[in-house]
């Protein structure tokens, strides 16, 4: 498991573990671990010098305590801090720390310098950042951003919300780090929204932290070790009956795209049959993929098997009365795009899907989470974990939040977080192949939670093997997503690929 906690779980950690430990050992242990990060990074570089940020919090006094360590190490290093106290009372560990750095020689400066140093630490606000960045840490922030150094964070980037992944505001700013040390555990909001962006690659010092002080996780990060018991080898005795049948409801007029990436997607994820219930006659075969097959949405039986319905399905009466009938019936459902939007809109429809049954997968996006709850897609995106878990108790069915870090959620359960993926896949119809996916794996018999699971990290993968190739990000096209697709499903089932 990759556990991630809420600020108020690692506050309770800290608060027993401090309670067996000398005043401050805790500070100190963070202040090695970040020394130690440091030299590390710094291995190799000419450039020795290194520009500690310290805040009026302990997370200045982990700060503190790395800039005298990094000085009395013997390793050539110009150590240079930036205290900026604030009109409170530093803590006795804070304080502590700032005699260890003076009797430790470090400079003390009160501007930036000229010239870049190899490192910026920023140990300017961490768990205890209460509003927005304000006065000089602002001033300091907007400099550094703009000057690009490199930056590790000390626990969690300066100006980030750690629960959220949110930049504290209103109007707020966050130091933009390329590393983030978090202490005693990984933090929900480092992976989500701007976290991302702003945490950049995040490494976790538990400081000797023994296992048992910690609650149960809050969240995790999602990996193939979540869904590994799915991937299933082939028999040879199997037949396309075997691998299930998807069909996409959807494709109304112009918007036959939609439903031909998804099935697509479908049939590269590895579904038996893959069938098209279009809601306009449109093209009766797709050209490129003439193993799909082409129904009249308008009389397809909409009971049994696996549909994934929404994928350009449009808001005619037709989608609406499709919607009315499926959803009590028998089908394993894959929930995407418009036919979320007219669930949002319907009140009857929300009724039906909270009774439904049979398995049942949501993949909203921001602004289609934020129709099914009645909010702003700004309120869903300030609490993403809060959001997807909402509409998965709401409405009793698997959630998947799109986006960067995309959640997953499951009625009552831990939130799962995704960290593959790309802004590659911020384009029209990475969605509908998502969808896709999701639908063959549960057409395939996976249980909804693990096909949201694995549909969700073999899409982001998909997407980052082929930057890595050096299709994308710009211009990378959902269409090339199926075929990428298929080879990470493939070797995660036939073992090559890194269960990451
Ligand atoms: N305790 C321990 O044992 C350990 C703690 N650890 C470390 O401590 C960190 C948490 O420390 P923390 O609680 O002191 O909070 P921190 O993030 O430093 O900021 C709070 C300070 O900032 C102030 N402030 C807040 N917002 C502000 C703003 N916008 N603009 C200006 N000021 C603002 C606020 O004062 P206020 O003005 O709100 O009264 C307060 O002075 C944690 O992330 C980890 O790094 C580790 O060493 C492990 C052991
Ligand atoms: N910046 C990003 N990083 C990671 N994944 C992303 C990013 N932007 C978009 N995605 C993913 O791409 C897909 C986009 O879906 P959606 O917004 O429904 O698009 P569409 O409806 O056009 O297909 C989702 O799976 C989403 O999580
Ligand atoms: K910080």
């Amino acid at each position: 498991m990759k556990p991630l906690y809420s600020v108020a779980q690692i506050r309770a950690v800290e608060q027993l573990v401090a309670a067996t430990l000398e005043p401050g050992a805790l500070m100190q242990r963070a202040g090695q671990a970040a020394a130690n990060g440091v030299l590390a990074l710094l291995a190799g570089q000419a450039n020795r010098s290194v520009l500690l940020l310290a805040g009026p919090g302990n997370n200045g006094g982990d700060a503190l305590e790395a800039a005298a360590n990094l000085a009395g190490a013997g390793a050539g290093i110009d150590v240079a801090v930036i205290y900026l106290a604030g009109s409170a009372l530093a803590s006795a560990e804070t304080a502590q720390a700032l005699g260890r750095a003076h009797d430790a020689q470090v400079r003390f400066l009160d501007a930036l310098p000229d010239s870049a140093p190899a490192l910026v630490v920023d140990g300017l606000f961490g768990i205890g950042l209460a509003r927005a960045l304000d006065g000089a840490a602002r001033v300091m922030v907007e400099a550094l951003n703009a000057l690009g150094w490199p930056v590790l964070a000390l626990d969690v980037p300066s100006g980030l919300d750690a629960d959220t992944g949110a930049i504290v505001g209103p109007d707020g700013v966050a130091l933009r780090a390329g590393r983030t040390l978090a202490f005693i555990g990984n933090k929900i909001g480092l992976h989500t929204f701007e976290g991302r962006d702003v945490a950049g690659e995040v490494e976790v010092a538990s400081l000797a932290i023994d296992a048992h002080y910690f609650p149960p996780a809050s969240a995790e990060l999602n990996q193939a070790a979540l869904f590994a018991n799915q991937l299933k080898p082939r028999a040879n005795n199997s037949h396309k009956g075997s691998f299930g049948d998807v069909a996409i409801v959807g494709g109304a007029r112009g918007m036959a795209g939609a439903a031909m990436l998804t099935a697509r997607a479908a049939l590269y994820s590895g579904a038996g049959r893959v069938l098209v219930a279009a809601l306009d006659p449109g093209p009766a075969f797709d050209s490129v993929q003439p193993e799909i097959m082409f129904r009249d949405g308008a009389t397809y039986p909409l009971g049994v098997g696996t549909l994934v319905m929404g994928p350009g399905m449009g808001g005619s009466a037709l989608a609406m009365d499709m919607l009315a009938r499926a959803l009590p019936g028998a089908a394993a459902l894959v929930l995407d795009a418009d036919a979320l939007n007219l669930i949002g809109a319907s009140v009857d429809l929300q009724k039906r899907l909270g009774a439904r049954t049979a398995p049942t997968i949501l993949t909203p996006h921001p602004l289609e989470a934020a129709r099914l709850l009645g909010i702003s897609s700004l309120e869903v995106q300030r609490d993403r974990l809060a959001a997807a878990r909402a509409i998965a108790n709401r409405f009793n069915a698997i959630v998947v939040l799109k986006g960067s870090g995309s959640v997953i959620a499951a009625p009552g359960g831990a939130a799962v977080i995704n960290t593959s993926g790309n802004p590659g896949l911020a384009s029209a119809g990475t969605g509908d192949v998502l969808a896709g996916i999701c639908g063959s794996l549960l057409a395939q018999g996976w249980p909804a939670r693990e096909a949201a699971l694995g549909a969700v990290w073999i899409h982001g993968t998909a997407a980052d093997r082929l930057v890595s190739q050096g299709i994308g990000p710009i211009g990378l096209c959902a269409s090339e997503l199926p075929q990428a697709v298929r080879a990470v499903l493939n070797e995660l089932v036939y073992g090559t690929a890194k269960n990451g």
